[in-house]
Order: C-alpha cells, then structure tokens, then sequence
C-alpha cells in the first residue's frame, strides 16, 4: 500500500496506508503491530484496496475515514463540510487567550461554523458558555449538529442556517470565523486535496480573497455586545488588509496576529468599545 500511495504523491504514504488499513479492518492503527502476522479477511483486503484507490486519486483520508480530530475533538466529516484544520485550533487558542476566565457565561457565535470545529472546541473549554454555529450551508449545519451532540454539548448550542449573521440581533460576547479567504484565482493552484474535496462554499470568497471578511465586519458592531470581542482566521499575507477592514468598522485591533505552528500569521483578535 504504502508504495503506491507514495508513486501517486502522497506526503505521508505510511502514515496514510496504516489508517487506511486500520480502517478496513475496524481496529485500532496501534494495533497493527501487534497483528502483523495475522491473515487480513477477504472483505477487509477487498476494503483496503478501495480505500488506496480513493486515496490515490487524492481524497484525503480524513474524507475516506469520514472522521477528523480537531483540538480534543473527534468530528464527523461530510461532502458539504471544510475538513478542519489544524492551523485554526490558533483561533481556538486566540479566543481562549480573549476571554480567560473559565467561570463566564460567554455567549459566543461562530459565523461560518462547517463541522462545529471551532465553537465545539471553545465550549468544551468553557464550559459555563453558549453558543450559535452558523453556515449558509444546510448540509454543513446538519454536521455541526451531529459533532455538537457526540461531543454532549448540545444543551448549550444550536445550529442556524443564514448569511453570516444578517439574521441575528446581538449580545455576543465572542465572535469567531475561520471565513473564506482564497480568491477565485487561486481555487485552480491548490492541491487535488483541497481543489477535489473540501466545499467550494468554505474556500472561495471573491476576486482578492476579502468578500467574507467585509461582510462579517460590518456586521461585528451590531452582533458584539459593548467589550465584547471577535476573532478572525487569517489566509497568509491577508493581516493588514483584514486589520484595516475591522478598523472602518470601529474595532480596536489586538496587537499582531496569533501565528500559527508555520510561523503564519494566522488569528486577529479585536476588540469592541
Ligand atoms: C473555511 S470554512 C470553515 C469551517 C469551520 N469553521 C472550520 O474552521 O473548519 C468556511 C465556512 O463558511 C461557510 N460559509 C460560506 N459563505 C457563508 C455565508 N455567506 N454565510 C455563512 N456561512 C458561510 C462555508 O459553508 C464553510 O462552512
């Protein structure tokens, strides 16, 4: 497996045929090395070599498996969802570092929801908050649901589907997004992973990359209550743009961006009076 994974340029051919190959015979990765000599099952080889084909032909295994870990998480996977990244727990961390006080009620929204990743995330470490996921998708807010519920969280979250947050009144104490952000000339130079399989939904966002950012900025003063604070994920070189779109709105911005494990520039926080 491993070989014809790496022939088809895959970054990380053994990593991928082991969970592949797991996942075929429903156990465990780590316990493949313990069963190494055991004969796999026709219907389990029969399994695996679909899952390599899949993957050969660039479906991440992520998609394959239909699962993701995000932060502590464990989140299902669905045709109409980004698959979260691990750049954007940096937002979870930025939003965490805003309101540190385990003991508040937070009410937090979070625009642009796709699997619940991020207000799933805030939730379990918050526990004393609420919150709103909110997508334009209805297939991506039935995720959300989903993962919300696996993660017991649904007593204190609900799932709306709308246009940012035209729809809502306010009274947020947090708003977070991990919004769109490639332009529509990029879409064609990203790798068969992203191009093929996540959400043209969840990628695109105009001709320079910013159309999410001036729809969810103008919305900030109106969702935000008084104090209250936004945190926005950042595509690379889009810092000062973004900074520079949540000032014409009023927003006091928080210093430089939180970077990611890259070194990229990756969350902005801001403030409003
Ligand atoms: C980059 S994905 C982020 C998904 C998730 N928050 C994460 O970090 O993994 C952007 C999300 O915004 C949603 N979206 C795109 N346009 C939207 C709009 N006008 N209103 C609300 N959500 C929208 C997409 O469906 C997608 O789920």
């Amino acid at each position: 497996m491993t070989t014809a994974l790496a022939a088809a340029g895959c970054q990380t051919p053994d990593l991928d045929a082991r969970l592949l190959l797991a996942h075929a015979l429903a156990t465990d990765p780590g316990d493949l090395f313990t069963r190494g000599e055991e004969p796999v099952p026709a219907a389990a080889e029969a399994a695996a070599e679909a899952f390599l084909a899949r993957r050969a032909a660039g479906e991440p295994v992520g998609r394959i498996l239909g699962h993701r870990a995000f932060w502590s998480l464990d989140l299902l996977l669905s045709p109409d969802t980004l698959e979260p990244r691990p750049d954007t727990e940096t937002v979870v961390e930025a939003a965490l570092d805003m309101f540190p006080d385990v003991a508040v009620p937070l009410r937090i929204l979070d625009l642009g929801t796709g699997t619940g990743a991020i207000l799933a995330a805030l939730l379990l470490e918050r526990p004393r908050a609420t919150g709103i996921g909110l997508d334009r998708s209805e297939g991506a807010a039935r995720t959300a649901r989903d993962n919300l519920a696996r993660a017991g969280l649904t007593p204190r979250a609900s799932v709306l589907v709308g246009d940012w947050g035209a729809a809502l009144a306010g009274g947020f104490d947090l708003v977070v997004s991990n919004p769109p952000y490639i332009t529509a000339g990029e879409m064609a130079g990203l790798s068969r992973e992203v191009r093929l399989f996540d959400p043209a939904l969840a990628l695109v966002a105009g001709e320079d990359g910013l159309d999410a950012y001036r729809a969810i900025a103008a919305g900030l003063p109106r969702l935000l209550r008084p104090g209250g604070g936004a945190v926005l994920e950042l595509g690379a070189g889009q810092e000062a743009s973004v900074a520079a779109l949540l000032r014409a709105r009023g927003l006091a911005v928080c210093g430089p961006a939180r970077r990611d494990l890259g070194g990229v520039p990756r969350a902005l926080a801001a403030r409003i009076a």
